[in-house]
């Protein structure tokens, strides 16, 4: 099965604000495009993905993300994670009404194209499923195979909301780089280890943050 990517990217100025002890205001708006990019790089590497939007109201992230072959949703109900990929799913649909979709977050600078293909090859088994993020409480991928509706439930919690609403929990092991969002200077850590892609890497090594090789 092929897949149709949502991914949902918050404006670079008011994203990744649990990162504020570790990327100063200057910084960070500069780190969720980076993270956003190499995102957006491994999923349109990916063999078993067609397409990828990306639904954003910023124009900055717009530009660098349409430069790298993925769709553009403005955000236009500005109603927060859940209205923008309801909104995306539908633009997506209304464009290919039978394609199956999966939201994934923008934050997962290690992402594998491999790893990525092995979850969507394991979702299409099931009519909706999911796969929980690496602190096993929130969740970094919701797919819906064609003809299902995605239904997101992200935000604090959304594992459990997602299990709730009968998706499928994907139990895969070896999928490290899908699992790693980064919220926290913690989890950038975490990212750093696993193996970031390059502008990740490039700005981490700048801003010499602990754990980066050669830092
Ligand atoms: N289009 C859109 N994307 C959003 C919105 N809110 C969050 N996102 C995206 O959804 C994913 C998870 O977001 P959050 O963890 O809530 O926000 P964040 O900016 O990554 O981090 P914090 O500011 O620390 O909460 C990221 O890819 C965000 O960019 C929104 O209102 N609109
Ligand atoms: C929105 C979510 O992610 P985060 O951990 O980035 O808040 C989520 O897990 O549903």
């Amino acid at each position: 099965m092929q897949w149709t990517l949502v991914i949902p990217l918050k404006a670079l100025a008011r994203a990744k604000s649990r990162l504020s002890d570790t990327a100063t205001d200057a910084v960070r708006p500069g780190l969720a495009l980076a993270f956003a990019q190499d995102t957006v790089a491994a999923a349109l590497a990916c063999a078993a993905v067609d397409d990828v939007a990306v639904v954003t109201d910023d124009a900055l992230a717009g530009r660098e993300l349409a430069a790298l072959g993925a769709w553009i949703v403005p955000d236009e109900p500005g109603g927060g994670l859940n209205a923008a990929l309801a909104h995306g799913t539908a633009a997506v649909r209304s464009r290919s009404p039978e394609c199956a979709v999966a939201a994934l977050n923008a934050d997962l600078p290690a992402l594998r194209p491999l790893e990525l293909a092995r979850v969507l090859d394991a979702a299409a088994e099931f009519p909706r499923a999911f796969l929980s993020d690496a602190a096993a409480i929130g969740t970094t991928l919701l797919a819906a195979s064609p003809g299902r509706e995605l239904r997101p439930a992200f935000g604090t919690d959304s594992r459990a909301r997602h299990r709730a609403s009968g998706a499928a929990e994907l139990l895969l092991t070896a999928v490290d780089s899908v699992r790693q969002d980064v919220d926290t200077g913690d989890d950038l850590r975490a990212a750093l280890a696993l193996g970031v892609g390059p502008r990740t890497a490039t700005l981490a090594a700048k801003l010499l943050i602990p754990g980066q090789p050669g830092t």
